[in-house]
């Protein structure tokens, strides 16, 4: 199979989605890969690394579009629209419950799009877990440095000092992201709350880190509570696939303290904090409301593009290599985790979720490969 992996367009994206070792991969199983000039650069890898591992550079992002698969890392931006045609194999994170107008692009060119977020194995998702990984550790230093006073903050230390009370960090959803995001927080010192809607995931949290953080289960008013009482608080839940719920209203974000601190990771989703209202970047991550400091940006892994990228890789190639290896619907017959990965195809949407949250008729992924084998 030819496979292209274009360079990545977003705000401050230094990820890409194949690294000099996952190109030797695929090559030394009979395939070809295309990597636009520069795309490796930001995660330290150049052209010449790919080249050795045989790879082919191509100077533009068209010649690495044109290919039977692309890999990607974020979802496509408009301008990355144009290159969508019928058959097309997308590989890449996609979060399409909040991307409607992405959603509808792939439904009308008929892109195959498979999504890394909704690869699911035995409960887990493989693909977006390092990636959560990354961005929930992120997510308590960089609550840390917004609540400095120089970056618009309460000015007060997490761990505070002896004489001097803690910080308080509040984390809604206490899976990958929280218990990464748990693990910074404690380890700088703060007093930590876990909040989740699985009594047994609180119990498991409760198992890991033992009386050294609270757990409550989630509902509207423990949530308030919470919030209130919080220097930080961390947006960190998850339906897969589906919009986040607003667990964090507007009238509970006025309870804060004014230079509190609200990281909404769960964005890419849509967010959990009603007053997240829009996607932040790098180059602007904050923005004030109600005088608490929102963080709200999409990729933030792409802050950390070294790690972000082998970590990502470490887990999307062996995925790549079955698609090119059978074809995209061999692979998928043969991977049911694969097939969960499946969001669009032949015009329909293959995720139920999805399907759902966007106004689509849902169409099971064998449904639309048998659709398409008949044309
Ligand atoms: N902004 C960014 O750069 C990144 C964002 N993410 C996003 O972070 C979010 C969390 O991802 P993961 O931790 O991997 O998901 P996960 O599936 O491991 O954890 C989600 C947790 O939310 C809990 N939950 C579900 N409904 C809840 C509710 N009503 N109240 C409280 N808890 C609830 C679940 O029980 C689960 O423990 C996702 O939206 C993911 O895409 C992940 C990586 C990077
Ligand atoms: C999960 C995701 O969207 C990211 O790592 O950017």
């Amino acid at each position: 199979m030819f496979i292209g992996i274009p360079k990545e367009i977003k705000n401050n994206e230094n990820r890409v989605a194949i690294t000099p070792a996952g190109v030797l991969n695929l090559v030394e199983s009979g395939h070809r890969v295309f990597v636009e000039t520069t795309a490796g650069v930001g995660s330290g890898f150049e052209d010449v690394d790919y080249q050795e591992a045989g790879a082919t550079i191509v100077p533009t992002a068209a010649e690495a579009w044109d290919k039977e698969m692309v890999m990607k890392v974020k979802e496509p931006l408009p301008s990355e629209y144009g290159y969508f045609r019928e058959g097309l194999i997308l590989f890449t994170y996609l979060h399409l419950a909040a991307e409607p107008e992405l959603a509808q692009a792939l439904v009308e060119k008929g892109v195959i799009s498979l999504a890394y977020e909704t690869v699911e194995a035995d409960r887990t998702l493989p693909l977006l877990t390092p990636m959560s990984e990354v961005a929930g550790r992120m997510s308590s230093q960089i609550g840390a440095q917004f609540l400095e006073k120089s970056k618009g903050g309460l000015g007060i230390l997490l761990g505070g000092v002896p004489g001097v009370k803690r910080g308080k960090v509040t984390i809604i959803g206490g899976g990958i992201v929280g218990t990464n995001a748990a693990k910074i927080a404690m380890g700088l010192g703060a007093d930590v709350t876990i909040i989740d809607l699985s009594p047994a995931r609180l119990r498991q949290l409760d198992d890991i880190f033992g009386t050294e953080i609270n757990t409550l289960m989630s509902n509207p008013l423990n949530i308030a509570q919470a919030v209130k009482e919080s220097d930080l608080v961390i947006g960190a839940v998850l339906i897969p696939g589906a919009k986040a719920p607003k667990l964090v209203t507007e009238d509970m974000v006025k309870t804060m303290k004014p230079g509190s601190v609200l990281v909404d990771v769960a964005i890419d989703q849509g967010g959990i904090i009603e007053t997240v209202d829009r996607i932040t970047t790098h180059d602007n991550p904050t923005y004030v409301k109600h005088d608490v400091v929102h963080y709200a940006v999409a990729n933030m892994p792409g802050a950390v593009p070294r790690t972000s990228t082998i970590a990502l890789t470490n887990v999307t190639i062996p995925y790549a290599l079955q698609i090119a290896n059978k074809g995209v619907s061999k692979a998928m017959e043969d991977n049911p985790a694969l097939k969960k990965g499946l969001n669009t195809a032949n015009g329909m949407v293959t995720y139920e979720a999805v399907a759902r949250d966007l106004g689509y008729e849902y169409v099971s992924a064998d449904d639309a490969l048998r659709v398409a084998l008949t044309k």
